[in-house]
């Protein structure tokens, strides 16, 4: 019988989680992903159980990387609380297992590598995609996808501003006590992202709260928190004036509510698909940061 598995919970994994190691980890992951080789990578599209009553879904998302001998699964909760609970809206846990036999080998809290991984492979998107003299970057949502990507953006990148929003102000003083640097905030989201480089979208809300009109060419939007088919975070201009990439042509087309509901005009595969094209010409880039690697543009 197999020995019981190592748990690897809060603070410990806080303590070996860090961006300059996950963030090159992440980008060769993406990139075995993006080569359709399924010796590198099987990630299905992921299953989600709606929870009704509690406001939320759950989502389970194994993968298989068989070179590197790892298998594995997420399990991961997602709440839209507004009953005032200091709980963190995402509830995550990671289990390790023995590809040979199927036995549990670590079993890991998954919120802070929730946190931290989503902000890392938006961060490698802009690294990719985003112009190179970026110097403003506007942040929408204030919890915890907000500051890890306050915190990833700022230790890869030299913005000269960061700016933050979030409906009726809520969170910003956490946010702003939370992190290590400047910020700006501001009233609204048109205020916070009028003249941004890049601009990431972190807020749980089911409208558009991005639109094209404020957006200036060029820049770059990590669109990280319409998960759900029927969620929205930016309009309909925008999506049909961007060039669209993303992580998991799959995943996008099943859960993204901005590609799904806006009809955003869906190109082929390019003709080499492990190489991602970022070559721009259109007025804004969008990144749909979700959870497998990118596709890219023909
Ligand atoms: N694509 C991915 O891989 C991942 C996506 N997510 C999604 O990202 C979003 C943010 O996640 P967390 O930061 O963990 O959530 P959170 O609950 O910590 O923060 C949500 C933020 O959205 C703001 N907000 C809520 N309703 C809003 C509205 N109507 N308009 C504008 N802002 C509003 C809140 O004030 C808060 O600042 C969620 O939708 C979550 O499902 C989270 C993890 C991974
Ligand atoms: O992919 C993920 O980890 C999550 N998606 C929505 C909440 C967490």
């Amino acid at each position: 019988m197999a020995g019981p598995p190592a748990v690897i919970w809060g603070r410990e994994v806080e303590g070996l989680l860090r961006y300059r190691e996950l963030v090159p980890r992440l980008e060769e992951a993406l990139g075995k992903f993006s080569s359709r080789d399924p010796a590198e990578v099987i990630q299905p599209g992921r299953t989600t159980v709606p929870l009704q009553k509690h406001h939320g879904f759950m989502g389970l998302m194994p993968t298989y990387m068989e070179n590197k001998g790892v298998l594995c699964t997420k399990f991961v909760c997602f709440y839209k609380r507004e009953d005032g609970s200091n709980l963190p809206s995402t509830q995550a846990t990671v289990v390790l297992l023995d590809p040979e036999y199927g036995n549990v080998k670590a079993v890991m809290d998954g919120e802070l590598i929730t946190r931290m991984r989503t902000a890392a492979v938006s961060a490698i998107s802009a690294k990719l995609l985003m112009c190179p003299e970026a110097e403003v970057l506007a942040i929408l949502g204030t919890g915890a996808q907000a500051m890890s990507h306050y915190n990833v953006f700022t230790e890869m990148f030299s913005f000269k501003e960061v700016r933050v929003w979030s409906c009726k102000g809520q969170g910003s003083e956490r946010f702003c006590r939370s992190v290590s640097g400047p910020v700006t905030v501001c009233v609204s989201a048109e205020e916070a992202v009028r003249g941004a480089d890049v601009i990431v979208t972190v807020t749980r809300c089911t409208e558009p709260v991005l639109f094209g009109q404020w957006v200036k060419p060029g820049a770059h939007v990590a669109a990280v928190g319409a998960c759900r088919p029927n969620w929205r975070e930016l309009d309909d201009v925008l999506m049909k004036e961007a060039v669209v990439y993303a992580d998991s042509r799959e995943g996008a087309l099943t859960e993204s509510g901005d590609v799904i509901l806006s009809g955003a005009e869906r190109r082929q595969p390019c003709s080499n698909p492990s190489e991602w094209e970022w070559k721009m010409q259109c007025p804004a880039q969008l990144v749909f940061d979700q959870w497998e690697a990118k596709s890219c543009k023909s």
